[in-house]
């Protein structure tokens, strides 16, 4: 519902597999949106990713004392394209990017589980929200990049916000994929809606769910159009020294990049079927380079 003071954010919760909105037309509107608010599992405990989100990027080795320190070392030349340890040099942020097949090996072992439980909280939104669209079920694993039968590719992805770089906190941009399913707790993120940003404040006990540009482009020819945010994470002020830095992670659903298990993302044509739209490798590798350079931004 959009009102005058505002545009009334959806929120969800996952209840037998199904979205249970607040208000009556939320899907519609989380779809036109963008995204909305789910509210996290009972019993999911956050401990372990709020502690790597502190501690990544410190210096030094993880250690017994803190195995969630000292991970700078861990870069793409060790773990392969797109993973590891990344500063930014026009974004105050600073992250770590890591795939699944690198959590048991790299992450402590708690950080690992609670990957693990993200994802799956991710799929079920996501089979949740196929509910919704007009898609044959029998095309939602093709469609979707094989993600629906653990073939997809799924990163756990850390920001750390550096207050004393004087930059734009993290550039505009979509994300890439199907769902994202962020922990956001401190103010500072904005989405793009009918031309103008609005800042969103974090709604304790929840997640935001992001549908990216994978799901933009499969849905977009059809009665079920759904809507990629363009987003944004405004500069970090300095502050006083007890105020912790502003962190956020993300756990990012997108298509596998194995060509062999799937070529492409698809654009659906009601009538007709797939219709295969772009190389997805090519595709994420330039909305990643757009996102983290000066004049662009991560859109497509
Ligand atoms: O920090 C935030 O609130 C948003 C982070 C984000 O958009 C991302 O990591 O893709
Ligand atoms: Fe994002």
């Amino acid at each position: 519902m959009s009102t005058a003071q505002g545009y009334g954010w959806q929120t969800a919760a996952l209840r037998g597999g199904e979205l249970v909105f607040s208000t009556p037309g939320g899907i519609e509107q989380a779809l036109r949106d963008g995204f909305f608010h789910v509210e996290q599992p009972e019993g999911l405990d956050l401990t372990a990713g709020d502690r790597f989100a502190r501690g990544f990027y410190l210096p030094g080795e993880p250690d017994s004392t803190d195995p969630f320190r000292g991970f700078q070392h861990w870069t793409s030349e060790r773990l392969g394209p797109r993973q590891g340890y990344y500063c930014r040099d026009d974004d105050q942020t600073e992250q770590f990017f890591l795939e699944s097949a690198h959590w048991d090996s790299v992450y402590p072992q708690a950080l690992a589980r609670q990957a693990e439980a993200m994802r799956s909280l991710a799929l079920d939104v996501l089979r949740a929200v196929l509910a919704h669209l007009e898609l044959p079920p029998e095309l939602w694993d093709e469609a979707t990049g094989r993600c629906l039968s653990a073939r997809g590719t799924y990163n756990l992805t850390f920001n750390h916000f550096r207050p004393e770089v004087p930059r734009r906190g993290l550039n505009v941009h979509k994300d890439s994929g199907w769902v994202t399913v962020l922990r956001s707790t401190d103010p500072g993120l904005e989405v793009e809606r009918d031309g103008a940003w609005h800042p969103i404040d974090p709604r304790p006990g929840t997640f935001i769910v992001n549908f990216g540009c994978a799901i933009e482009i499969l849905t977009r020819d059809t009665r079920t159009p759904v809507a990629a945010v363009a987003h944004r994470v405004v500069q970090q002020p300095r502050t006083d020294e007890r105020k912790p830095d502003r962190f956020s992670y993300a756990l990012f659903v997108d298509s596998s990049l194995d060509e062999d298990i799937c070529p492409g993302l698809f654009r659906y044509e009601p009538g007709t079927g797939l219709r295969l739209e772009t190389n997805f490798g090519t595709f994420l590798d330039t909305i990643l380079h757009n996102t983290y350079q000066k004049d662009t931004a991560g859109l497509y």
